[in-house]
């Protein structure tokens, strides 16, 4: 199966047309500050071919994970306003995404104006399990487009959810895959297809549950698993020891102890840490210190203790494996990276990449934020991909709704 390229769209002829683009504008943010815009950076070329076209460009994106309804905090603002800088043409933003202010905007764009409509998210029909519910939304964003409009996926990091703007319109419009889509989909194609063994996944990050689901698929494709992060906790919860006040998702320890029991007859190899920097409270100083990964409330913040960063004796383990390695994909920061003081883990593993002959893909909006804050360049990498669950799910070989809905 392929799906129309973006190249055959600007053939048809786009000069005057409304093309919807769902973009990956989910930018990590300090306040109003983009702290890492490379997915605005990621996201402007296949924009800037279209405007340069002729089209009217309508943008959907989705920023954090608001409750359905708009809240200040989550709006496109700060992203459009860093893109505004980034293009060489003007971005305006709506207020809203489907309201009034979206539909007087759209109506007033001229050929080669760009419009970015307000977080997609702030209306709960759009993440909604409800087929009609996504599709009511869906129509609207269409119904933006006038008669004669077309739909280009380029949000990479989002193909993986069965979203009103991601997988409804596509059925709705003539529908395209952007070139960041195409891109990222061949360097993973050529992960899957021609892996070099060892081949290591290293996971970590803050959606646990999310990342766990994946590791169902991993077992017996990957050599070893190395498990940092949030979910960690969850590991060491399922081997029977207490984590303190860390994250943890106790719905998914049986989970959890079924993947240790299935994984050496499937050929994976876990690899849990066993230090941990367990810190006072969630601030970037608290007071702090390391301790074994099975006597985490023996710390001296006791019960209160909250673990924040893989220890350096694991850090040094898992730059090891990263270095024996032939393939190695890595998603999710391996501590609360943002803050200095627990930052050493995920930058232990940064290093080994870059030191590692292998293959190395690193995948997610904060792993590749991470990478850059902690002074890496892209080019230390082999691929840096703007998805991290995305790049996970296909990884493991799931349909990804928002490429399949592309298939003809
Ligand atoms: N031990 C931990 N406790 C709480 N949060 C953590 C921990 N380790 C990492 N994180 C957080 O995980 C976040 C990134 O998670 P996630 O969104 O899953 O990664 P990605 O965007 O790369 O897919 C970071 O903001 C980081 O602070
Ligand atoms: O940040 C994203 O994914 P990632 O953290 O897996 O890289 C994407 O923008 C998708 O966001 P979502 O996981 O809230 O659907």
């Amino acid at each position: 199966m392929t799906s129309h390229t973006l190249n055959e769209l600007i053939a048809e002829g786009v000069r005057g047309r409304y093309i919807l683009v769902r973009s990956d504008l989910n930018v990590p943010l300090d306040g109003s500050t983009v702290t890492d815009d490379g997915r605005i950076k990621a996201s402007l070329p296949v924009i800037e071919k279209l405007s340069d076209a002729g089209a009217r460009v309508l943008v959907t994106a989705h920023l954090g994970r608001p409750k359905g309804a708009p809240e200040p905090k989550y709006s496109l603002k700060p992203a459009v306003a860093r893109f505004s800088e980034l293009a060489p043409f003007k971005v305006k933003l709506a207020e809203d995404t489907v309201g009034d202010s979206a539909k007087e905007l759209a109506g007033s764009l001229e050929d080669g104006d760009v419009l970015v409509l307000e977080n997609v998210r702030f209306d709960a029909r759009e993440t909604s399990k409800d087929d009609a519910e996504r599709g009511a939304f869906a129509d609207e964003l269409v119904a933006l487009t006038g008669g004669n409009g077309a739909f280009v996926d380029d949000a990479f990091g989002a193909v993986h959810r069965k979203h009103a703007s991601v997988y409804d319109v596509a059925t709705r419009l003539p529908s395209y895959q952007g070139d960041l889509v195409h891109t990222e989909v061949e360097v993973l194609r050529k992960l899957t297809t021609d892996t070099q063994r060892p081949y290591v996944v290293v996971l970590g990050g803050s959606k646990v549950s999310d990342k766990l689901a994946v590791i169902d698929n991993l077992l017996g494709k990957a050599d070893t698993i190395l498990v940092g992060g949030g979910m960690l906790f969850t590991f060491l919860a399922a081997s029977g020891h207490k984590v303190a006040g860390s994250l943890l998702e106790a719905d998914q320890i049986p989970v959890v102890q079924d993947y240790l029991k299935r994984a050496s007859d499937a050929g994976t190899a876990f690899v849990i840490p066993t230090d941990v920097v367990v810190a006072s409270r969630f601030a970037a100083d608290a007071e702090h210190e390391v301790v074994a990964a099975d006597a985490i409330e023996d710390s001296s913040f006791g019960a209160a203790g909250i673990g924040l960063d893989i220890g350096p004796i694991s850090a040094a383990a898992f730059a090891e494996q990263i270095k024996a390695a032939k393939t190695v994909f890595w998603n999710g920061p391996m501590g609360v990276f943002e803050f200095e003081a627990f930052s050493g883990g995920t930058r232990a593993i940064a290093q080994a990449l870059t030191e590692s002959s292998a293959f190395t893909v690193v995948g997610g909006g904060d792993s590749a934020a991470a990478v850059r804050t902690l002074g890496f360049e892209d080019s230390q990498f082999g691929h840096i991909s703007t998805g991290g669950g995305a790049s996970l799910e296909y990884l493991e070989g799931k349909d990804l709704p928002g490429l399949s809905v592309l298939d003809r």
